[in-house]
């Protein structure tokens, strides 16, 4: 059985004492950690402070991104030697947003992942279909290719125990999601290409989330999917009785 998990995705929002506020009204009211997976991709400004008021426990403290590096002449960038000094767990790979508006690219994606598992984080990375690639019926190839890019030359060991975030660009803060069952099949379509990549029983460990427009009155829907095993979220994610409801929600799946 996969443990369900679910990101917030603070993008770039709150300030540091709305950071902190929303990590003192979520803590110890997060369900039973054995059961669900919490963590929050924060600015890297506030990671420090989260990671403190965390000490180790549930939500735990992601970043939204990083460079490949380990250190250098990289102005403005964050190195993952950097964000595991600070305790951070996860990271962010790819997103939509860092595709489009910063030239993140499938290269600079199967980098990012490879120095990611090279420092111990736990990467969520992150496909996903623009609206024109739907409709002209290039889902599957679109996110099949991201993911064999993303995870050229990483080891089935490696691979295990990352997590793929699906999500469809047109479903992005537009209030749209994908219904469950488009979203179910795409899931079960990364699995396949998973499955490909590193076999059945690899395949079948690696956690994949939906994201796009994730709320507490859907999630049940799409986790009810067999190939979906969490949600990336964004606006949902920012309000801690918003962030609890699909944390209590994903516990009993
Ligand atoms: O991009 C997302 C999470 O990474 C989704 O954002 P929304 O949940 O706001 O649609």
């Amino acid at each position: 059985m996969r443990k369900p998990i679910i990101a917030g995705n603070w993008k770039m929002h709150k300030t540091l004492g709305e950071a902190e506020s929303f990590y003192s009204d979520v803590q110890g009211r997060i369900p039973d950690p054995a059961k669900v997976e919490t963590v929050i991709c924060a600015p890297f400004p506030f990671l420090y402070r989260l990671v403190q008021l965390s000490e180790g426990m549930a939500p735990s403290v992601g970043a939204q991104n990083m460079h490949e590096e380990e250190s250098g002449a990289f102005t403005g960038e964050v190195s993952p030697v950097q964000l595991k000094d600070l305790g951070v767990r996860y990271v962010i790979i790819g997103h939509s947003e860092r595709r489009e508006y910063f030239n993140e690219t499938d290269d600079s994606v199967n980098r990012k992942l490879k120095s990611a598992l090279g420092h111990g984080l736990t990467p969520i990375v992150c496909v996903g279909e623009t609206l024109g690639e739907r409709e002209e019926g290039r889902t599957e190839a679109k996110v099949s290719g991201q993911v064999k890019a993303a995870y050229a030359e990483i080891s089935p060991s490696e691979a295990a125990g990352t997590v793929v975030a699906y999500e469809p660009i047109w479903a992005i803060g537009t209030g749209k999601t994908a219904t469950a069952e488009e979203a179910g099949d795409v899931c079960r379509s990364i699995r396949e290409t998973l499955s490909e990549l590193y076999g059945g029983e690899i395949a079948e460990k690696i956690r994949i989330q939906y994201g796009g427009s994730v709320k507490p009155d859907n999630i049940g829907e799409l986790l009810a999917q067999p190939d979906i095993d969490g949600a990336l979220v964004g606006g949902a994610s920012l309000e801690p009785e918003s962030f609890l409801r699909l944390a209590e929600v994903a516990s009993n799946e």
